[in-house]
This record gives C-alpha cells, structure tokens and sequence, in this order.
C-alpha cells in the first residue's frame, strides 16, 4: 500500500514513449465502456489499494468484471505496462487475481491444490507451486486445513484460501468484490485485519469493491465513488469522507449532503435541530418532514427525516421522548448556518467527461 497519489494522473500512464519501468507505467490505466452500464476512467499507481464504493446496480461489480475482461466492454484497460485490450488478451492469461463472493474455490481441490493453481498454470512446477501454496496458506495461518476440499471449510477460512489462491497467482492487479460479504462480523473483522497486512506488501494494483465505509476508511489509498455508471468523485478516504458528493457515500459516513448550482453543502445529523413547529431562521435551512425511522445511535437517537430529500438528524433520548418521535411524526428540521460546510462540486479530482 503506497501513500495516496498526489493528484489526478492525466493520461494513460505508459503511452508509447514513457519511461520503462516507471510507476505510471507499472500502475493500472482503465478507460472502458459498457453501453448503458459503465462508462469509467479509473488509474492507479503500483502498490495503491482503490476502495470502489457506490449505490445497488452503480456498476462496480461490471466494473471489475470488464478489467477481468469477463465481460465485453469497449475502451482500454493497460496493467504494468502491458496492454490487455489491444489485441485483447484472453483473462488466462491476465496477470490477475480474483476474489469474487461468486468465484467459489475449485470444490474438487484441496485447498493446497486451489492455492497452487495459479503458479501452476503459470507454468510453475508442481512442487515449486507446492511450496508456494503452503507457504501461503502459512502466511494466513490456515496451513493444516491445506489437505481438506472446500467443503469442509468455514465460509472465513474458505474466504482466506481464495484470497491466498489470488495473491500466489502473484497478480498485478488484484480484484476483490465485496471479500467480507456474507461473513459474520467477527470473522469480517480479523480478515480485514489479515487482507490489510497482505496489501501493505502487495505491489500490484488493488481493487475492492465494498459496501462498507470501514473498509474504504481501513484498507483504502483512494476511494472511487461509482454512480449510475460513472465515477462520481475520487480521492482519499479523508478527502471523500468529509466532502461527499453522492448520497450513498453521504450515508455511508454519517452527513447530510445538498447539493445546489454546483455547490455541496453538507452538516452533520448533530448539527441539526429538530421540533415540532416551524423555527426561526433562514428558510434555505428549515425543512418540514415525516420522520421515517428512529434507531439508537450512540448515545444519541438517530433519526431518518423524509423532507424534500431525506435527512438525518441526531437527538437525545430525552427529547425523542419528549417530541413523541416515532416514525409518521411530523417535524421541522433547522441548522444554523455555520454549521453548513459548503465545498465546491470540483474540488476533490476529476469527473471524466460524459460521453
Ligand atoms: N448481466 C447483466 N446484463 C445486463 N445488465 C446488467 C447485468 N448485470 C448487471 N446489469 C446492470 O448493470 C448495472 C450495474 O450493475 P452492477 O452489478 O455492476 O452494479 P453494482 O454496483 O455491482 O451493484 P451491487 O452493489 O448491487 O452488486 C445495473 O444497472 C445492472 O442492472
């Protein structure tokens, strides 16, 4: 894992003529099309991890499907240097690894045999690819189960070998959608730890597609936000968090974001105040909504606002008893001004341009 890119790349990173061997050209540069489904412009250095985050159906899993090259898409994907679009190259022989919720493991190989089929195929032989497979499963500490089939692993330790089964294939971009999926929370948390350590010496490029803001924040260099088929915003994790320009990532990280003439305002659910008539204040900061759901939060009450748009607003037990906010209650929403921070719809990298 590298530290984030000091700013956009703007060209493919190794067009005819670039340095040989230079991280441009060691890196991933995609630009790919899909008609009616993706329309992406996405780059990395070597060694950088890119969370790609975005609402149901916003394209990540074709995302990943068409760098794979399972999926047909016009357009250009190049990785270390190589071109896999032009001739288009057959995904065998793709220096590639997949971790997909879909991509079950070989059920018929031992988990040994599932890690070291990636050197094998490469060519390695077998008790090289052998060694390699062991020392693998060693690494994620799963080195006694190297004999059993998929069958008799945990859905963690399965997950583990097809993670080591991706990282022996010694890929230069690694592909992973949604790797926690499905796993129960404890299990999800000591992987996560385990994937982190991986990717720190991992020098390819890394793609993981996670519904979860925790990994984007934990594992992430750069968050690409996916919108309805293109890339919505780009940044750090820190960068993304504070200044969301999607709905779904203003969810994911707890804010409520507006959008106005090429300006997002945002606040936080605790910066809004709610009761039950109209406040004073500028009418640019009062809504009038249904209050759609109410949960604990922390110490706090958080509630779900239908207004306009949907906010979120933090309130103490006190004052939900108080107020009588259950879900159908009827409310005001104000926020003072200064607790708004506006940010400029550019400010966090490039929107490629719309077809
Ligand atoms: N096999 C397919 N044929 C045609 N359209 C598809 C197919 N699979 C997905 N789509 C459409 O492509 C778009 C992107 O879907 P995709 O599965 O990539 O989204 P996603 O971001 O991965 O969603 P999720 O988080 O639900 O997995 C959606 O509009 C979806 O309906």
């Amino acid at each position: 894992m590298t530290g984030p890119l000091d700013g956009p790349l703007d060209g493919p990173p190794d067009a005819p003529g670039s340095a040989p061997g230079s991280d441009r050209g060691r890196g991933l540069f995609a630009d790919v099309d899909v008609p009616g489904r993706l329309h992406a412009r996405v780059e990395a250095g070597p060694g950088e991890v890119l969370a790609v985050i975005g609402p149901n159906g916003a394209g990540k899993t074709t995302l990943l499907r068409t760098l794979a090259g399972l999926l047909p898409a016009g357009g250009e994907v190049r990785v270390a240097g190589t071109s896999w679009t032009d001739p288009p190259l057959p995904v065998r022989d793709r220096r590639l690894g997949l971790v997909f919720q879909d991509q079950a493991l070989f059920p018929h190989l031992s988990a040994l045999d599932n890690v070291a089929f990636g050197p094998r195929v490469r060519g390695v032989p077998r008790r090289a690819a052998e060694a390699t497979a062991r020392a693998w499963l060693d690494r994620f500490g799963i080195e006694d189960l190297a004999g059993r089939r998929p069958r008799e692993l945990s859905g963690g330790q399965a997950q583990r070998v097809a993670i080591a089964r991706a990282l022996a294939a010694d890929p230069a971009l690694l592909l992973l959608d949604e790797p926690f999926g499905g796993l129960d929370v404890g299990v999800a948390t000591t992987l996560r730890i385990e994937l982190a350590r991986h990717l720190a010496s991992y020098d390819g490029v890394a793609l993981l597609v996670t519904h979860e803001a925790l990994d984007a924040l934990t594992l992430a260099d750069r968050v690409i936000v996916l919108d309805d088929g293109r890339v919505a915003q780009q940044g750090t994790p820190t960068e993304v968090a504070a200044r969301p320009r999607t709905d779904h990532v203003a969810r994911l990280v707890g804010l409520n974001v507006i959008r106005e003439a090429g300006v997002f305002r945002s606040f936080g659910p605790g910066a809004v105040t709610v009761s039950l008539s109209r406040p004073e204040g500028s009418a640019r900061n009062i809504w009038r909504g249904t209050v759609l759901s109410a949960a604990p939060h922390g110490d706090a009450v958080r509630l779900l606002v239908a207004a306009d748009r949907e906010l979120i607003a933090d309130v103490t037990p006190a004052a939900t008893a108080e107020l009588g906010l259950a879900p159908g209650r009827d409310v005001w929403l104000s926020v003072k001004e200064m607790a708004v921070r506006t940010y400029s719809a550019d400010v966090t990298g490039p929107l490629p341009s719309a077809p």
